[in-house]
């Protein structure tokens, strides 16, 4: 199939199309993933600073006692899950790598495992090579390293650079990924965010006519996601960035996301009482 591509300023908002989004849903029960920073999360100026408010946990948990709901990150697994708290949500970290979920789910179905010591090895690199980089930070995940330039002085954007890509160069193991001021090291796998989806679709019994995915994000890495639910479930996409998108719909904020969450709720809870 073709992917269908548009600038995000093209796009209705899931809001204002709020009428026609529940026509799509009609006698359906969405299975809803949503990714972290930038989705749940405004973009904030460092990893550790992007924590999950009251509000927006409370919608989640509302949520997910009327359907499944999964968190699809690039970051790590077990650091997500940490951010979120709620133990009866799918998490998946490291793009897709690695995935948990309720009674003990825990899987790894991209087949990452064997590019953990070139991970190893190119994180102590990277933590040597910009050493003097102020402003850098890496961040390791389980599955993928993130080297941040956020706070990098732009002057210096290209040493960050130049040192992923020595790293990149040595380590045919491993390939480049793009994000929100990130350079990120990920295993040279065709794996990603919309694989995993479709695996946890299969895994937790959704692929029947019943049931309708339906994915939120706001980076570059949701576009795998949107594009493979393009056809048969519903992307949206919050704000923008640098590229076009396969999404559907946009929502303009993380408080808009929560709203439209709540409201999804409501109308879930409303199906399932006839
Ligand atoms: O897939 P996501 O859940 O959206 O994760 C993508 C990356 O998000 C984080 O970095 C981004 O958010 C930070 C906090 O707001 C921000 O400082 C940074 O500039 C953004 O790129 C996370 O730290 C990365 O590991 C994720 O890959």
């Amino acid at each position: 199939m073709m992917i269908q591509k548009h600038e995000a300023h093209e796009l209705p908002s899931a809001l204002e199309k709020l009428h026609e989004l529940k026509t799509q849903l009609q006698g359906k029960t969405p299975a809803v993933f949503l990714d972290y920073d930038g989705c749940l999360t405004p973009i904030v100026k460092r990893p550790e600073m992007a924590v999950l408010s009251d509000y927006m946990r409370a919608a989640l948990q509302d949520l997910a006692s009327v359907t499944k709901v999964a968190v699809v990150s690039g970051r790590d697994r077990q650091n997500v899950e940490q951010l979120v708290k709620l133990d009866n949500l799918y998490f998946a970290g490291s793009h897709g790598f690695d995935i948990s979920g309720p009674d003990g789910m825990a899987s790894e179905p991209g087949g990452a495992k064997a590019a953990l010591p070139a991970l190893d090895k190119a994180e102590i690199i990277l933590q040597e090579k910009l050493r003097h980089v102020a402003g850098s930070q890496v961040e390791r995940k389980r599955y993928a390293i993130a080297v941040h330039f956020r706070n990098v002085p732009d002057e210096q954007v290209e040493n960050v650079r130049n040192a992923v890509n020595e790293v990149l160069d040595a380590m045919p193991a491993l390939k480049i990924g793009h994000g929100k001021k990130i350079y990120e090291l990920k295993p040279n796998l065709d794996w990603h965010k919309g694989k995993a989806v479709l695996w946890l679709m299969e895994e937790l019994g959704l692929n029947d006519s019943q049931y309708i995915p339906l994915y939120i994000g706001d980076d570059i890495t949701d576009e795998d996601a949107f594009a493979a639910l393009q056809g048969h479930g519903i992307g949206i996409l919050v704000g923008e960035h640098d590229d076009k998108t396969a999404a559907t719909y946009q929502l303009e904020s993380v408080e808009e996301v929560r709203v439209f969450l709540e409201d999804l709720t409501a109308t879930i809870k409303k199906q399932n009482n006839g």
